[in-house]
């Protein structure tokens, strides 16, 4: 990641993403600018926070003109590294594991699932699309060799915190983990969770609590 985002609160840095893919879809039909109402209205974040997170990027809509939208496709591009091609691995490829390989991810941004790995003898050697799927034993010297520099988790609980030690101890640099197994990294690595079930009661708690949805997504 450029220095650039490390400056930015984190909330902002998190909304990045989908600022990006909105621009490029605006981009692509050939719009010039674009309001913090109309950026609002398809993000679903809030006008205020819109200007303040652009403000921290340096671009000052102007009154009844609203944001370049080149500008900001060529800003986010460098920000987001969107020029550098994130290499990543798939660890597990089950249920969950063939629905990200099926998935194409370099249609919205820059990261490409690479390999895959499994321990299932029926499953490695067979590739997903153009993903070869390796066994568990040759993790190390792939990653090295593939230069890896991200894992997906979606193997079983039970066995994600080993998995996770092998990782450390390669090359990788962020774990985005799928399993319910709360995993211990050291402060070199960033791990991020995401579990369907929590935001599902998280989802259901706000419904309940606040009936009125909640625009903002500052945190
Ligand atoms: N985060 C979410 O929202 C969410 C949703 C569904 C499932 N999950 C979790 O994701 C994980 C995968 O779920 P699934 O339904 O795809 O399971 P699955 O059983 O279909 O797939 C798991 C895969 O991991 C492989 N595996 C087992 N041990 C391994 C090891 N030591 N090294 C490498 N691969 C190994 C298995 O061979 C299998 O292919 C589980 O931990 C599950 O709880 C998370």
């Amino acid at each position: 990641m450029s220095n650039e985002i490390m400056k930015i609160p984190q909330a902002t840095a998190k909304r990045l993403p989908l600022y990006y893919r909105f621009l490029k879809n605006l981009h692509s039909s050939g719009k010039q600018r674009v309001s913090s109402a109309e950026l609002s209205e398809a993000v679903k974040v809030d006008s205020a926070t819109i200007r303040r997170d652009f403000s921290y990027f340096g671009a000052l809509g102007k009154k009844g003109y609203g944001y370049n939208v080149n500008y900001l496709l060529s800003f986010f591009r460098k920000t987001l590294d969107q020029d550098e091609l994130t290499k990543v691995a798939l660890i597990g490829v089950g249920n969950l594991g063939v629905a990200f390989l099926n998935y194409n991810f370099l249609k919205n941004n820059n990261t490409k699932i690479e390999v895959a790995f499994d321990i299932a003898e029926d499953k490695v050697g067979q590739p997903i699309g153009d993903v070869d799927i390796h066994h568990m034993d040759d993790l190390e010297k792939v990653i090295l060799e593939h230069d890896i520099q991200v894992a997906i988790l979606t193997v079983p609980a039970a066995v994600a915190q080993t998995i996770t030690d092998r990782l450390v101890d390669s090359s990788i640099k962020g774990i985005l983990n799928f399993t319910p197994a709360r995993l211990s990294v050291p402060p070199s690595v960033r791990i991020h969770h995401i579990d369907l079930a929590v935001e599902l009661q998280s989802l259901v708690y706000f419904l309940k609590h606040y009936p009125t949805p909640e625009v903002s997504e500052e945190e």
